[in-house]
């Protein structure tokens, strides 16, 4: 079967990449981005936080705000990040592959006590990727990698973190699937990240085929 590509559309394709720290998504995305571009599509990479002014202080921040204001500051980037940047490249029909999006959001502001339907809520009006792709790894693998590696934040120093990343995860695909999501679970915890690029980029092409007659 021969395939249109996706910027050959009028509208492309979003697809965010999410899973817990240490589990390979910006490993991932770059071999995704790849993979796709010699496919001979269009692709356009980006990453929450964003690179915006909201994101910069996303970045700024995350290290001494805490609960309600940062979960609020994420969602702002979040929405910010959807008009600045991601809609013009879906109306000029590219592919945009995002490290991070509204699965971190429902996960990563738990670890400081946030009601999960706070951030449902919050997260409520943004806009629905064609395909959240949910990377899964058990707690021994990503700490395991976290260490060779080193944090990145608060949220990966405690001896526990990993645990309960997984287990926030888990929950917030459960919500999403349950809203009905379009989610594809990837277990990496024995897959080199190009093999799970791979898989990905199959499975996208395969998922968005029928559009494409
Ligand atoms: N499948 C894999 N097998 C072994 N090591 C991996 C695999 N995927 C990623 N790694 C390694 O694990 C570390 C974390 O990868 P990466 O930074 O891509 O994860 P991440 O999910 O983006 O993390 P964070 O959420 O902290 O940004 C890196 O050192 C990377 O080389
Ligand atoms: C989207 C999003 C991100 N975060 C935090 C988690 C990390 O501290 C950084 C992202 O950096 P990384 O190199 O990708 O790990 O942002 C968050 O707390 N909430 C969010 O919604």
């Amino acid at each position: 079967m021969s395939l249109r590509p996706f910027s050959e559309r009028q509208r492309g394709r979003f697809v965010s990449v999410d899973g817990p720290s240490g589990a390979g998504k910006s490993t991932i995305v770059r071999h995704l981005a790849q993979l796709l571009v010699a496919a001979g599509e269009d692709v356009h990479v980006t990453a929450e936080p964003s690179t915006g002014p909201i994101g910069a202080l996303c970045r700024e921040l995350t290290e001494t705000t805490t609960r309600h204001a940062l979960a609020c500051l994420y969602a702002a980037d979040r929405y910010h990040h959807l008009e600045a940047e991601v809609r013009p490249n879906l109306e000029a029909g590219r592919v945009v592959l995002s490290d991070r999006y509204i699965p971190s959001g429902l996960v990563m502001q738990r670890f400081d006590g946030i009601d999960p339907m706070f951030l449902w809520r919050l997260n409520a009006e943004a806009d629905r990727p064609d395909l959240a792709v949910i990377l899964e790894a058990d707690p021994e693998v990503i700490s395991e990698r976290l260490r060779e590696r080193g944090p990145h934040n608060r949220f990966q120093l405690s001896s526990g973190s990993s645990h309960a990343e997984v287990h926030f995860y888990r929950q917030a695909t459960e919500r999403l699937i349950q809203a009905g999501y379009d989610v594809l679970r990837v277990d990496v915890n024995r897959r080199p990240p190009e093999r799970s690029a791979a898989l990905i980029r199959d499975r996208l092409l395969a998922f968005f085929a029928p559009a494409a007659g």
